[in-house]
């Protein structure tokens, strides 16, 4: 993991497996710190007019990374929430940037939890391969988010508002 040495950027910025929480817990969040809230897939979204899903079957799961690689560059919300995608990962310009405008907090959340929470994984736009298990996924991208992450928050057994709770105590708001 990477120390925190960046405390001056008060922004968090949420990344980890797809159904980890991050669009609910970065709202919460955003909710209770009066902090500026920004969803990186909508973002996406409402910048091509598109859905996740039809991007992806446009331009192809190579395609939708360096999409997403490009809009998460063009941020420029210091001091936000920011929950991103869970693909962000795959990206090192991306993670460096969002890097300079927060802190990088992973919910790591156990693949079994995951399947309970997204039953549809590969309808939702998850950048996963047919056949593949969110298991699979989650062993593939762990060193990843791991490598990326500043604060690591086992969310397995949190409830949303526990999460908001653990972050607020681990970065003093
Ligand atoms: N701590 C939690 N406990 C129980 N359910 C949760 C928790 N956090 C999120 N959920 C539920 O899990 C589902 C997925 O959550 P959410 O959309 O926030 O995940 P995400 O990390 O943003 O996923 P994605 O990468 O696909 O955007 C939602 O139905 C949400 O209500
Ligand atoms: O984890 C993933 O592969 C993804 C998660 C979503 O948040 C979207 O960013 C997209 O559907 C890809
Ligand atoms: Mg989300």
């Amino acid at each position: 993991m990477v120390p925190n040495d960046n405390p001056s950027a008060r922004g968090v910025v949420l990344i980890g497996m797809p159904g980890s929480g991050k669009s609910t817990v970065g709202k919460l969040l955003s909710e209770q710190t009066g902090f500026p809230f920004l969803d990186t897939d909508e973002l996406i979204e409402s910048g091509e007019s598109q859905r996740l899903i039809e991007i992806i079957s446009a331009h192809s799961a190579e395609g939708f990374r360096k999409i997403e690689s490009a809009y998460v560059q063009s941020i420029q919300s210091a001091g936000s929430i920011i929950s991103t995608g869970g693909s962000v990962c795959y990206s090192n310009e991306a993670m460096q940037h969002l890097r300079s405008l927060g802190t990088i907090v992973w919910l790591d959340v156990s693949p079994e939890v995951l399947e309970q929470r997204i039953s549809d994984a590969f309808d939702r736009g998850v950048l996963i391969e047919p056949g593949t298990s969110l298991a699979e996924l989650y062993k593939s991208r762990y060193a990843l988010y791991e490598k990326y992450a500043q604060i690591k928050i086992d969310g397995s057994k949190l409830t949303p508002q526990e999460v908001v709770s653990q972050i607020c105590q681990q970065l003093a708001f």
